[in-house]
Order: C-alpha cells, then structure tokens, then sequence
C-alpha cells in the first residue's frame, strides 16, 4: 500500500483531518460547563466555517437540533469514538536522539488519549537512559513491549534507517506508524503510514507568503490576522 493512501472509506480524509480540532474545542467547552453548542460556536472556536463543519459533522451521522445545536459531551463521545480513542493508544518511539527526545520528553500525548509505553534506540550511548518516565531499550526488545495491532509506532530514525525499522516495527505487529524520517516507507497492505515533514510546511507557508509578495514588504506593525493565517494549510 502506499503511504499517501491513508484514509476511511466512509469519511473524507479532510474531514478526518480536522475531527482532532473539534474533539479539542468540545473538550475545552466541556471543561467550561457547557453542555450544547451552537455550529457556529463550534466553527468559530475551530477557525473553520459553520457550513464545513455541519458537512463534516454529518458524516459521522451528526446533525445536531435545529436551535439548540449540538450536544458537547455525546458529540465528543461520537468523535472521540470514530477517532479510536474509547480506550487508550500504546505508542513506541524508535530513534531517541535531539527528536526522539523531545517526543519522549512531551507530556501532552497522555491527554489526547496516547501512552508512550516503549522507547527504542541501537545507540549504546542512549539505551538504558531514562526520558519521560520511561527506559530506552535496544530495539531487540520491541516485541516485549509491542502488542500486535495496538501499538502505534513513531519513527525518529536517520532516514537512511527508516526502512528497516519501519520493516521490524510492521514485523512486531504495529500497523500504524507515524514517521518523521524524510523517507518514503513501504509497507504491506493494512499498515498505515503517516508522514510528519516540519520542513515541507515551512515550504507551504514560504510559498504563500512569496505568492503574498509578504517577502521584505512588512508593515511596521503587522495588524492581528486572526485565525484567517491558520488556514493557510488547511486541508479542504
Ligand atoms: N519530520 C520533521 O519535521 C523532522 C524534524 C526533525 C528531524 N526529523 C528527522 O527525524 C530523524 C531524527 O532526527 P534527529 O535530529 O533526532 O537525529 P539524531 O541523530 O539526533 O537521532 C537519531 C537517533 O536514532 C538512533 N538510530 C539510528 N539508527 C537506528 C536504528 N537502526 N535503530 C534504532 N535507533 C537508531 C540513533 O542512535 C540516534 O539516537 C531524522 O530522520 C531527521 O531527518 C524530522
């Protein structure tokens, strides 16, 4: 299967894409007391617009009640359910170097519904140090760790190592690998591959930001662009 085809039959891949932001404002409008939500709050508090939400709400068989809006804690529920997050995610990082570290060292993966269960590195410098609470190990002891099919793994190896731990980890019995090696994996059918490349977003902005001319043409202060510069990527 090749890695760019990650996605669900039934929703689209942009509507996966942004169910992560609406599961984020439900939680933080759950955690302030409110129990409905209008589409346009929602929309708002996401930075997208009303009608992309009701379609991608609809998706999921959401279509809230006309003057009411939509239930924050059932509507969370629905989303965190299609998002695979009723119970927790395992997830092993291989390549605990300046990335692997940072990764291992962030506390906000456990909020979000994601337990880092296994550090691995081939690095006899590394193994056997401790990051985030957990010990690296030699990446030999992957199957000690790794339950097949629940375990999500991350890759923060030198790109030149992404295949052959991408092929261990898949051996292991992960089927969903996060990777951040600048390679292009190949794995068999079943396995999802998702690729995270700061430097190509970076390209996307510059290329807006060239198409702009915002380039050398700043005004000495830049008025407030709300969250119109957050869509520049948007997926749509
Ligand atoms: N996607 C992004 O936005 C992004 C950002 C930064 C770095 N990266 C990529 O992430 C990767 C790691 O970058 P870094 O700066 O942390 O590198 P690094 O050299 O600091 O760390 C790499 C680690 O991988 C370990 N390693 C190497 N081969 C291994 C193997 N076969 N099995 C297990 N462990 C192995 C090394 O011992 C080292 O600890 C690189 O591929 C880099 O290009 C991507």
């Amino acid at each position: 299967m090749d890695e760019d085809d990650v996605g669900t039959v039934d929703v689209p891949e942009a509507t996966v894409a942004r169910l992560p932001q609406y599961l984020r404002a439900l939680s933080v409008l759950a955690e302030a007391g409110l129990r409905t939500v209008s589409s346009e709050a929602l929309a708002e508090a996401v930075g997208v617009g009303s009608a992309k939400l009701r379609k991608d709400l609809s998706h999921l068989g959401s279509y809230g009640t006309r003057g009411v809006g939509y239930d924050v804690t059932g509507l969370h529920r629905q989303i965190a359910d299609r998002l695979g997050q009723a119970t927790p995610w395992n997830v092993v990082i291989v390549g605990i170097g300046n990335l692997g570290h940072a990764l291992a060292g962030y506390g906000g993966f456990a909020d979000r519904g994601f337990r880092v269960v296994g550090l691995f590195d081939d690095g006899p410098q590394v193994v056997g140090e401790v990051v985030g609470g957990v010990r690296v190990r030699p990446l030999s002891e992957l199957d000690r760790v790794v339950h097949p099919g629940e375990t999500i793994g991350v890759l923060a190896v030198p790109a030149e190592h992404a295949q052959d731990v991408c092929d261990r980890l898949v051996a292991a019995g992960v089927r969903s690998v996060l990777n951040f090696a600048p390679a292009v994996l190949r794995v068999p059918d079943g396995v999802d591959v998702r690729k995270v490349d700061l430097a190509s977003e970076l390209q996307i902005l510059a290329f807006h930001a060239q198409r702009r001319g915002v380039r050398g043409n700043v005004p000495a202060r830049v008025p407030s662009l709300g969250p119109v510069t957050e869509r520049v990527g948007e997926v749509v």
